[in-house]
């Protein structure tokens, strides 16, 4: 099974640099080359997996399943286009789709323009989880590509009598364990 997750929000928000710590362990300081939303493949395969490929669109995220949103904590205007951004994702994307809200840059205290409970509230308001992250730090990143491939799975794949994963309840236990929030 493929499952597309793909990084949205504005330009410069860090959602390369995000993808590269992940993968790589590491921060790469510097601009990469714009991009508009930048895709990886978790790949799930399991024998009682379904297969579940869409149909190419133009719309370069209505085939993704987990869309992971980023705004810059340092940057009151990428926060105030998440929700023009949500209210594209809500038009285009599956309606089904995994989303997660993300604060990064969370290393940049001192320059910080939007209170993490500001980010909470919105995410809230749309009923997604929300996590502030650094791409720098790494703070968060794992968590947050953990939790979505486990959101991913257990919807690709349920065994009976297997539990609903719970997205929610997934980060709150883990953030609790990882002392994640030490930072804010
Ligand atoms: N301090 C700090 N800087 C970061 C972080 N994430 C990204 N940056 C920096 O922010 C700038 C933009 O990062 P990119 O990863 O290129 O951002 P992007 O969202 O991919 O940008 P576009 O490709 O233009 O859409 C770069 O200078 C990064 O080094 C972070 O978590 N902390």
């Amino acid at each position: 099974v493929f499952l597309q997750t793909i990084l949205i929000g504005d330009s410069g928000v860090g959602k390369t640099s995000l993808l590269v710590q992940f993968d790589q362990g590491k921060f790469i300081p510097g601009s990469f080359s714009a991009t508009v939303g930048i895709g990886f493949t978790v790949c799930i395969w399991d024998t009682a997996g379904q297969e579940r490929f869409g149909s190419v669109t133009h719309a370069y995220y209505r085939d993704a399943h987990a869309l992971l949103l980023l705004y810059d904590i340092t940057s009151k205007t990428s926060f105030d286009n998440i929700r023009a951004w949500l209210t594209e994702i809500h038009e285009y994307a599956q309606s089904n789709v995994v989303i997660m809200l993300l604060g990064n840059k969370a290393d940049m205290s001192s320059d910080r323009a939007i209170r993490r409970d500001e980010g909470e509230r919105l995410a809230k308001e749309y009923s997604v989880p929300f996590m502030e992250t650094s791409a720098k730090t790494g703070v968060n990143v794992e968590l947050t590509f953990t939790a979505v491939a486990k959101e991913l799975k257990h919807r690709a794949v349920q065994y009976p009598n297997e539990p609903k994963f719970q997205i929610h309840e997934y980060i709150e236990a883990q953030k609790g364990k990882s002392g994640c929030c030490s930072y804010f």
